[in-house]
């Protein structure tokens, strides 16, 4: 029998090639005549009505598929990690604990709850014991077998004593002697647990740092917080959204809506903490991410549906539901092996994550302009703050649109298996969104951020940013481009946080780096990269002045400030053997005296040997405090491009990379 295309790995590429097969001679005169529509509502409606694509139709059949919770396959899964954990093969056993668990259907709370158990005795072998905890709390809320309980508590103490929590260590050890009753132990080993255990509270009990913690735990209850959980330390991404007074964000004709600096910025300062507007973690890392905030997840919390996403915690994952997974849950399989991007797949998230009914409502609406400043109150969860993001529809060619509408019209038939549109599909509704779809795929292409996460070879002393996943951030989004850019950006789950990397003049463009960096690329590369990627021609200073890449900066010359109180902004540059201390400024004929400058220089060499060794020894915090401060020396007297500078740049970046998501591969 052959096999439906729906069904074959990077199905949508095919059908695609199938379609302007089928579409013969007149393919790309109907294609050109996309040119002729006026909206993206006609656009989807033309390529619609099309005979050659309504043919191709039954090539894209989409149906959920629930083939992920299986009893069977866990109870294997289930055997396999028990024989790793006997062989002492912790990593391995975990792994495959966690596969049994997310496999297992959600109705089997008994089995689901072994499974977590099983894997807080690994964690515990590994040392985890923040992880082993969340995974032993789980388990006793399930329906952990009641004769079993009382080890969960025996393991729970042993997790707290070698946390020193002592007064939540004597806690566990009472829990677990009154669980004994319920136990099969024979007892003789139930009098040697009850007596090992009032032995160990009675000592705890003694050691005055006990009543000291039960004290301090007291007070934070009060205060109704506790301790630090991993939980809590889960919920990190939801930081608080934060945009620095210093940023604002202005328009003109030639560049459109930019950031500027509104008064004077200096290196180092934080400028803005986003949540994604929508974020797609890629397939790849979907058994070891939260798929709703991106941590890397030890103790997993499955959807109750199916087994292709992993969250980090019931808050994840209740989000996600709520949000958009109710829609994608057994689509996944589909999306997938459709080989959509993950800008697709955004796009159809961006409408799951909404009612058919808002959209119907804001549909008219789309089409008005919005001034900056109407854009830039609205509410952060509102659509037309993506909406309005640039598309460069005047720009876009008809065979571009009509890829586009294919894609738009696979993932309308996505979400209507999934029943977004009800049991009963309204066709206008279905266009409308369609039309959506095919809006949100534009903006999407020019407007998302590689979520990434720093990837350290501690035995190589090699580190390596690696891509996880596409986010929007409708803020950063307004955020225009530089080969020398002002910021940096990194990660904490799929929170962005973004840092100068050097100072900004009040008024300045705060710009960015969407990928080709002066130091790395060529012009010529950068440009053609820029323009075919984001349709603009970049006129950033580097790119005026054709800066030397970093390997080329010339060693032999010194870039000095002109230090003329006429504000004059020249660069004096002066050979490093150079006996004159005052330089005349060709540009304003003043005279600068550079022996500032030669001091600074080498005072520098020292910083930077001392922040290097901060770096190296992992003191990430203090080694970006001296690099921010060799940054801010070096830019007071001396006029970048130089390869200090750049170098001390580097460093900057990647101790702010380091501050963010970081998987020790060691
Ligand atoms: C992420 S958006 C940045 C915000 C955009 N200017 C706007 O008005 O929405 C990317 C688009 O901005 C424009 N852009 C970004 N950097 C630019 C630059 N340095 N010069 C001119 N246009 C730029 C390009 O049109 C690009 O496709």
């Amino acid at each position: 029998m052959k096999m439906p295309l729906s069904q074959k790995k990077g199905f949508f590429a095919e059908y695609y090639l199938k379609l302007r097969e089928a579409g013969g001679a007149s393919c790309e005169a109907d294609i050109a005549k996309l040119s002729a529509c006026g909206t993206d509502d006609e656009r989807v409606a033309y390529v619609d009505q099309l005979p050659w694509v309504r043919d191709g139709d039954a090539d894209l059949q989409v149906q959920r598929e629930f083939n992920g919770k299986n009893a069977t396959v866990a109870a294997e899964l289930k055997e396999r990690a028990t024989t790793a954990f006997k062989q002492k093969k912790w990593l391995e056993a975990m792994l495959l604990y966690s596969r049994c668990y997310v496999t297992l259907p959600h109705d089997k709370l008994a089995e689901r709850s072994i499974a977590l158990a099983n894997r807080s005795a690994t964690l515990y072998h590994m040392q985890k014991h923040s992880e082993c905890l969340v995974d032993i709390r789980r388990a006793l809320e399930l329906e952990y077998p009641k004769e079993l309980v009382y080890k969960l508590y025996e393991r729970q103490a042993r997790c707290y004593m070698a946390l020193k929590d002592y007064p939540r260590t004597i806690n566990a050890l009472k829990k677990c002697i009154t669980a004994t009753d319920d136990s099969t132990l024979p007892a003789d080993r139930r009098s040697k647990l009850h007596l090992d255990a009032m032995t160990m509270i009675k000592m705890l009990e003694n050691d005055p740092r006990t009543a000291k913690q039960a004290a301090k735990q007291q007070k934070l209850k009060e205060a109704k917080s506790s301790t630090p959980t991993l939980e809590q330390a889960q919920t990190l991404p939801y930081e608080k959204e934060f945009v620095s007074d210093l940023v604002r964000i202005d328009q003109n004709p030639q560049e459109g809506r930019f950031a500027r600096a509104a008064s004077d910025v200096q290196v180092g300062q934080e400028l803005l903490v986003e949540h994604p507007y929508v974020a797609v973690l890629l397939e790849k890392y979907a058994q070891t991410h939260c798929e709703f905030c991106f941590m890397r997840t030890v103790v997993p919390v499955s959807c109750p549906g199916c087994s292709d996403v992993i969250y980090c915690s019931e808050q994840c994952q209740q989000k996600a539901a709520a949000k958009y997974h109710k829609f994608e849950c057994g689509l996944l399989p589909v999306i997938w092996r459709s080989g959509a991007s993950i800008n697709n797949h955004m796009a159809l998230r961006i409408i799951a994550s909404k009612p058919l009914d808002y959209f119907m409502q804001l549909r008219a609406s789309l089409d008005e302009e919005l001034s900056l400043e109407q854009l830039l109150s609205l509410p952060k969860d509102d659509f037309r703050r993506v909406a309005h993001l640039e598309r460069h529809q005047k720009e876009r060619p008809p065979s571009n649109f009509f890829q586009y509408v294919l894609m738009a019209r696979f993932l309308t038939r996505c979400l209507q298996a999934a029943g977004y549109f009800g049991s009963e599909p309204k066709s206008e509704q279905v266009s409308a969104i369609g039309g959506l779809l095919l809006r949100c795929l534009q903006f999407i292409q020019f407007n998302t951020h590689e979520v990434a996460e720093l990837h350290k070879y501690a035995a190589e002393g090699r580190e390596k940013s690696i891509f996880i996943g596409g986010a929007i951030y409708p803020t950063l989004a307004l955020f225009n481009h530089s080969c020398d850019p002002g910021v940096v950006r990194y990660f904490r789950g799929n929170t962005i946080h973004i840092n100068t990397v050097r100072p900004v003049e009040a008024g300045l463009p705060i710009n960015e780096n969407y990928g080709p960096i002066y130091t790395q690329d060529k012009r010529e590369d950068r440009q053609a990269r820029l323009k075919e990627l984001y349709w603009f021609e970049c006129n950033c200073d580097a790119c005026l002045e054709n800066w030397p890449l970093f390997d080329d900066l010339p060693r032999d010359i010194i870039r000095f400030r002109c230090e003329a109180p006429n504000n004059c902004t020249a660069v004096i540059e002066v050979p490093p053997s150079c006996n004159d201390f005052m330089i005349k400024c060709v540009t304003c004929g003043e005279l600068t005296n550079i022996l500032k400058g030669l001091k600074v220089m080498q005072d520098t060499e020292m910083m930077t040997r001392t922040a290097k060794r901060l770096y190296d020894t992992g003191d990430y915090a203090k080694a970006l405090n001296k690099f921010v401060d060799l940054l801010r020396i070096m830019y007071e007297v001396l006029a970048p491009p130089f390869p200090d500078f750049c170098e001390c740049q580097q460093h900057l970046k990647d101790c702010f990379l380091n501050l963010g998501n970081v998987y020790n591969l060691n």
